[in-house]
């Protein structure tokens, strides 16, 4: 070990209890990025941070943060000293939960008034008054939270952010993105320009650069290398990546293979998207005990995604961290970033995520702090092998996983799916909207050249998905060898296949009749009435009928797939589609960046 990394090298420019602290917490030693970037941040410096996931970037941020306000002597009454933003409402808890874990080992000598308290402040918990009246009441000197939150905190009149000392910026990449950028200029035009800033990553990007530019004065740029030259990886060196090249119809089961036959206490797997978490959560927590081997311990399946309301949020990820279970967590990017959860040992990624530095941070949950960490990729045939090259390139390596034989898993599991949907007409539901969503997010990859809307598997992902029909969306309008009317199965009678809900099945049945009606009223008195109309008469009412239809296919501009008016079942679904399509165009008006935090 070199003495730079000795605690004691910080001896005499840390506050003693403060070193103390951390050997209490059970770091012998710094790590290396703790043993750049303290004694600098410390020493008045502004820090652009960039080293790997898992090493110890809290504690490096934390740590000054501290000294520094300890340092500015103390801060009056009901004004912020220091700020932290993180993106993430599960990591600024992690965070103010590392803070307080620090804080609690100060001494309450000589006063009361000067103990450093922290305050957390996170969208969807309390309201923004109550955290102004808790910040009045209690006083806290560091504040830990997320950006708009922040922001709105900061924006009242009863908050003095003048004394502010340091401001750090965890995953500053992320918050400097589209989307949080402007929420976090809001931020800095209310902090005064006399501070420290820090900006932390694993992943530094340009829109860091710009940041500082602006924001930072004579910032000093620490990059903590994992391997030299030609052997130089963004990823930990105990985190072993593999990848597979799978047909749309193997990726579940690959998956399921994994959660059965892998070595694990935690493992987090990543979907693209809320919809497709929601409906594999519930595929699976049904059907995975049946697919189950003898051999294998039940996982317990948790899952977690930025559209639940705060409070499960919360819930699952405790539940998911506290389990002594084997324990499996279906999630997005929410999980992506920060979340430092030590029993995660294996990370599966259904897709490439939507940008290449997402990898990073989610292979990054696993193989923290020096342990053992596998990552898995799947990846669909054809283009999306090139991601493997691309991620060299980003000096991240992987290696080709050994085929798994999976057609007996295969055979099984898409038995039980096709039982599983049929079960209810909500689950079909679920199904069309995962898939809808996996399509969008697909076509706003950001690596075009890669992830190819042209090359897609419309069919063999909506076989996958367990889609008895495509749904009607513009994506599929260009796309070759779509079956007649989106229909993926022959064998289904639509009328029987009903809600569980019994006031959604009331509803269908009512706008069955309703179509029925409409359907015999648009077809005119019966053909005998007709005989003695004149040949003019009867070329008037096939012009208006002729209106009529391409007034009703104006409406339903989106639809791609021409229907056969004639079929009841058809029509039935159509329902579905023009919901999907209104909520598409919808969700169109929403900009870029709102999509791309779909999490
Ligand atoms: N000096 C140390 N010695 C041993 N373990 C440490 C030390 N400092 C931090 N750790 C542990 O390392 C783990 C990872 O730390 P941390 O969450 O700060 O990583 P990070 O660099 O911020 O990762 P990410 O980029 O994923 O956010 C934590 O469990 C933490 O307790």
């Amino acid at each position: 070990m070199s003495a730079s990394r000795q605690w004691e090298a910080l001896s005499p420019a840390l506050t003693p209890w403060l070193l103390e602290t951390v050997r209490t917490l059970g770091y012998a030693n710094m790590t290396p990025v703790q043993a750049s970037t303290i004694p600098l941040f410390c020493s008045n410096k502004d820090v652009v941070v960039e080293a790997v996931t898992g090493s110890g970037k809290t504690i490096s941020f934390l740590i000054p943060a501290i000294e520094i306000i300890l340092r500015a002597g103390s801060i009056p009454r009901g004004r912020v000293g220091g700020i932290i933003v993180a993106p993430t409402r599960e990591l600024a808890s992690q965070i103010y939960a590392v803070l307080n874990s620090v804080l609690e080992f100060q001494p309450t000598e000589p006063t009361e008034s000067t103990i450093l308290k922290a305050q957390l402040l996170i969208g969807g918990s309390a309201t923004v008054a109550s955290d102004v009246q808790k910040f009045l009441t209690d006083t806290p000197q560091i504040i830990v939270g997320t950006p708009g939150r922040l922001l709105e905190f900061l924006g009242s009149p009863h908050v003095q952010s003048s004394s502010l000392e340091v401001l750090v910026l965890d995953e500053a990449d992320r918050l400097l993105d589209l989307g949080f950028d402007k929420t976090i200029s809001g931020i800095l035009r209310l902090l005064p320009k006399q501070r420290r800033t820090g900006l932390f990553s694993a992943t530094v990007t340009s829109a860091v650069g710009e940041l500082v530019r602006v924001g930072l004065r004579n910032p000093v740029k620490i990059v903590v290398k994992v391997g030299d030259g030609e052997r130089e990886q963004k990823v930990p060196t105990t985190l072993s990546i593999s990848y597979s090249v799978l047909s749309p119809d193997s990726k579940i089961p690959s998956l399921i293979h994994k959660i059965n036959t892998l070595k694990y206490k935690k493992a987090i797997v990543y979907f693209p998207t809320c919809a497709s978490v929601v409906y594999f959560y519930t595929l699976l927590t049904s059907i995975l005990p049946k697919l189950q081997s003898s051999k294998s311990a039940d996982a317990q399946v948790f899952s977690l995604h930025g559209k639940l309301p705060q409070g499960p949020r919360t819930k699952t990820l405790n539940s998911f961290i506290n389990t002594m279970k084997k324990s499996v967590l279906l999630t997005t990017d929410v999980a992506a970033r920060g979340l430092d959860i030590p029993e995660v040992d294996v990370v599966i990624q259904i897709d490439p995520p939507y940008e290449a530095n997402m990898f990073l941070h989610r292979a990054g949950r696993a193989a923290r702090a020096g342990r053992y960490g596998e990552g898995y990729l799947f990846l669909s045939k054809g283009r999306e092998e090139g991601y493997v090259d691309l991620m060299e390139v980003k000096k991240v390596r992987m290696h080709e996983a050994h085929e798994i034989e999976l057609s007996g898993l295969k055979t099984e599991f898409y038995k039980c799916l096709r039982g599983w949907i049929l079960d209810s007409r909500e689950k079909h539901d679920m199904a069309v909207k995962a898939y809808v969503s996996y399509v969008r997010f697909y076509t706003k990859h950001t690596m075009t050249s890669i992830f190819r809307m042209n090359e897609f598997d419309f069919v063999g992902f909506g076989r996958a998905f367990g889609l008895l029909r495509l749904p009607s969306m513009p994506e599929l309008k260009s796309a070759p060898n779509i079956p007649e009317n989106g229909w993926l199965t022959n064998d289904i009678d639509l009328d029987a296949y009903r809600y569980k809900d019994p006031q959604r099945e009331l509803a269908r049945q009512e706008e069955l009749t309703d179509r029925a009606a409409k359907a015999a009223a648009k077809q005119g008195p019966p053909k005998a009435a007709n005989k003695s109309w004149s040949e003019q008469s009867e070329r008037r009412e096939r012009r208006d009928h002729r209106r009529e239809k391409k007034r009703t296919k104006r409406e339903s501009k989106a639809a791609v797939i021409e229907n056969d008016e004639s079929s009841s079942d058809n029509e039935e679904m159509e329902e579905d589609w023009k919901t999907l399509i209104a909520d598409r165009k919808k969700k169109r008006k929403a900009n870029v960046s709102e999509m791309a935090f779909d999490l």
